[in-house]
């Protein structure tokens, strides 16, 4: 495998908040990568950390080896759209992209990108003009204009209706089918689960997994768990405020919903909770979980 965006030991603080904390992981040349993590989880900051908009509080945000600006021509390096604000209001659509590829220095066609991201009919008006939507499409124009090696985007599906989103992601994957990468923000996993190849999940800042997407899914996607604890009431309530759905409480035993076998981990774990006898219902037994002091007047399956 070669590595194309790399994160080494990558820390970025803001005041006293810790948006991203000592994060490593690499992005796969030529897959289709998903960021996964919810809201302020630290993955806008991290992809800011790769384009250089923001600086490292420590460690390295790498593309392909090095710092985004050491490349000759970033913009052919990577392409970016982290929100719809891409284009001078004032100028026509169809300028813009060609003029971001004049700057990355490329032949890339503007009628042709634009006609790519549905806005062929709009080439000629001014991108003041356009809609949120319409303008994400454009910045997305925009940033193939340079015919990167790399496309990173951040939630480029918040907003867009069913047919938008099957749009996009056509698109993507036929990035993926010119060989190149494309590393894509989410905090939808059910976005993403037909797209991409690997995924990297973040948390408060985190890294809590990367690998296979498939083996990923199948890991952390919620299943109603069967568990044992020796305080169910807590457990109760820290499910609840996790999101998770409490279907019965049995005596010692919980049904939960809506919360994957890792999650309810970490949210016992958060709360001080041993778990014990995790099952998956109508699975094979889970790996024990924090179940240092067991319940000493429990019966196990
Ligand atoms: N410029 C900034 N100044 C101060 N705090 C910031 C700044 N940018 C981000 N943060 C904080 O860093 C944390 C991570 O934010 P970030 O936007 O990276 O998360 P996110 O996973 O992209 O979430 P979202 O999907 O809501 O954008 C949050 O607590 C956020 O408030």
């Amino acid at each position: 495998m070669r590595a194309i965006l790399q994160a080494e030991n990558l820390t970025k603080r803001f005041g006293s908040i810790e948006a991203v904390k000592n994060v490593s992981f690499s992005v796969r040349a030529g897959a289709v990568t998903g960021f996964l993590g919810p809201s302020g989880a630290g993955k806008t900051t991290t992809l800011r950390l790769f384009l250089e908009l923001v600086r490292p509080t420590s460690g390295a945000a790498l593309i392909d080896g090095k710092p985004l600006h050491e490349w000759p021509v970033p913009a052919r390096k990577v392409g970016a759209v982290l929100d719809g604000e891409c284009a001078h209001p004032s100028r026509s659509a169809a300028d813009s992209v060609r003029w971001a590829a004049r700057l990355a220095g490329t032949t890339a066609d503007a009628a042709e990108l634009l006609a790519k991201v549905g806005l062929a009919d709009v080439a000629g008006r001014r991108s003041g003009s356009l809609s949120p939507g319409m303008l994400r499409r454009l910045a997305l124009a925009i940033a193939l204009a340079g015919e990167p090696e790399i496309v990173i985007l951040d939630e480029p599906m918040n907003g867009l209706d069913p047919e938008g989103v099957t749009w996009i992601k056509d698109v993507l994957r036929d990035l993926r089918r010119q060989g190149r990468t494309v590393f894509i923000a989410s905090h939808l996993l059910a976005e993403l689960e037909d797209l991409v190849d690997d995924l990297v999940v973040i948390a408060q800042g985190e890294i809590v997994g990367s690998g296979s997407a498939a083996a990923f899914v199948d890991r952390y996607q919620p299943h109603t768990l069967s568990v044992l604890s020796d305080q169910p009431q807590e457990l109760a309530t820290a499910v609840n405020g996790a999101g998770g759905q409490v279907l019965e409480i049995n005596g010692q035993r919980l049904l939960i919903s809506g919360l994957a076998p890792a999650q309810l981990d970490r949210v016992a774990r958060d709360a001080g909770i041993a778990l014990f006898a995790l099952t998956e219902e109508g699975g094979p037994p889970m790996v024990s979980t924090t179940a240092t002091n067991l319940p000493a007047d429990t019966e196990q399956d």
